[in-house]
């Protein structure tokens, strides 16, 4: 399909060819083209014309809006074919918005409406937003939500608030599924919704693993053009029961004694989270661990026992690449690092390389890498107790970081299971 319009003050040849819309100067050859993958939309306007609203590399790897209009006789015409051609399956018509208006600078709401509310109507999106009270609103919405009315689920919010719809939404597709949940051996079914995140958080790592960078529009406009990224998660079990999912980090002991200290000085904001840490590695605690893991390729039972400061893993994986780790989303095993005792100073040196994300942070002789598919950690000396109201506990408390969230264990062993690909996330990670 090809026409002459005129854009600007200058006549152009207009093609709608198989993969995208070209367009070049009457007498010329050099041709640009907007792929129908980048295509946002295509309004037809009153005075015979139309504009094509797109999505195009920007600074690093962020996106940006442009848009073209093209004035001609065959504008309707041209109108109608790009829309046929960018209904693409995949992209999202109805949308759940869940904005936590708590998250990081109390900016979330502002940023959806001045940032993506527009974005979204441009691009024929219908979004329902809800806006959270209270903590765990969100995962309780999820279980009574009818799916069945949307094409995905966006996070206006931190990686706290997208672990939570995460949580919310991996459970929901267990219930209906009929999916034994509590059992560390159960197979957990795949989520089909999609979640977007924007970022509006203090941390927003995993939009950043993701899209390269924190740009609101970026993420807004990677939800639109509707791609998608596998995401793993991990199941947290105590005592037969699913304590939690998480999606990104999990982290027993000095980690989990981190953002214990960090959650009691949130007043603070962001900034607690390069104060307080400083005075949980001065105080580091050391326990006495057995911990078990499967190996991932020969499925094998293995297991030490150590004076540790910490059993972590990164859901979202990360890989050494020109001596930095990077992130590597749908990864086939999680990376279990066990920190055994060492000095002080050496395991400053290596936190701070974690913190870097150096390629050599877990390259030390008091850090055990090991790939595997699940693990239980077993604190030895760990006294269990029946608390006032009846709950287990422990005398002692114990902590993990769940994604940015306090788990007290209240058993003396927890076991952790990893789940591939169980949630798809709109965007496209580099791999
Ligand atoms: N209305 C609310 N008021 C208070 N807390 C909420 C509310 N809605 C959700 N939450 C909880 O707040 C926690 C943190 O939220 P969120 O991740 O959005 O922000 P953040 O902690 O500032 O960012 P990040 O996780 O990136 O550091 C989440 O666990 C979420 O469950």
């Amino acid at each position: 399909m090809e026409g002459v319009f005129v854009k600007g003050k200058e006549e152009f040849v207009v093609s709608v060819t198989n993969k995208s819309l070209s367009y070049r100067l009457k007498d010329e050859i050099e041709t640009c083209f907007v792929p129908f993958e980048d295509i946002l939309s295509v309004k037809l306007d009153e005075e015979s014309s139309f504009t094509v609203y797109f999505a195009v590399a920007s600074k690093g790897r962020k996106l940006k809006k442009e848009s073209v209009t093209f004035y001609g006789e065959k504008a309707e015409k041209f109108a109608l074919e790009l829309n046929s051609r960018i209904n693409n399956k995949n992209r999202p018509k109805k949308l759940l918005v869940i904005i936590n208006p708590n998250s990081g600078q109390r900016k979330a709401e502002k940023i959806y409406k001045n940032k993506v509310k527009r974005l979204f109507e441009l691009s024929g999106i219908e979004p329902v937003v809800k806006v959270t009270q209270a903590p765990k609103e969100a995962k309780q919405m999820l279980q009574e939500y009818d799916l069945s009315t949307i094409d995905g689920i966006v996070t206006v919010g931190g990686d706290g608030l997208y672990c939570e719809c995460m949580t919310g939404l991996v459970l929901r597709v267990q219930k209906d599924a009929g999916v034994k949940y509590n059992s560390p051996e159960a197979k957990v079914v795949p989520a089909t919704i999609p979640i977007g995140i924007i970022p509006a958080g203090s941390g927003d790592y995993i939009v950043q693993y993701l899209h390269g960078t924190r740009d609101v529009t970026t993420a807004a406009l990677h939800i639109i053009l509707g791609k998608r990224t596998n995401a793993n998660v991990v199941g947290v079990h105590q005592d037969g029961e699913l304590t939690a999912y998480s999606g990104l980090l999990l982290g027993f002991g000095l980690f989990g004694d981190i953002m214990y200290d960090c959650e009691k000085f949130r007043w603070m904001g962001p900034t607690r989270y390069n104060i307080i840490p400083v005075g949980t590695v001065l105080r580091r605690r050391a326990f006495d661990l057995d911990v078990e893991y499967q190996l991932s390729d020969t499925k094998e039972w293995q297991k030490v026992d150590d004076t540790m400061y910490g059993v972590d893993t990164y859901v979202i994986t990360r890989t050494p690449k020109d001596r930095k780790m990077v992130p590597k989303f749908g990864d086939e095993a999680i990376n279990l690092y066990m920190t055994s005792k060492c000095s002080f100073a050496k395991h400053v040196k290596q936190l701070a390389q974690v913190q870097d994300h150096k390629a050599e942070c877990f390259d030390h002789e008091f850090v055990k890498e090991r790939r595997v598919d699940a693990y239980k950690v077993r604190l030895t000396r760990a006294s269990s107790i029946i608390s006032d109201n009846g709950e287990p506990g422990l005398e002692e408390k114990y902590y993990i970081n769940c994604d940015g969230e306090v788990i007290t264990l209240t058993h003396p062993e927890f076991e952790a299971r990893f789940h591939r690909n169980v949630i798809q996330l709109f965007g496209q990670a580099e791999v």
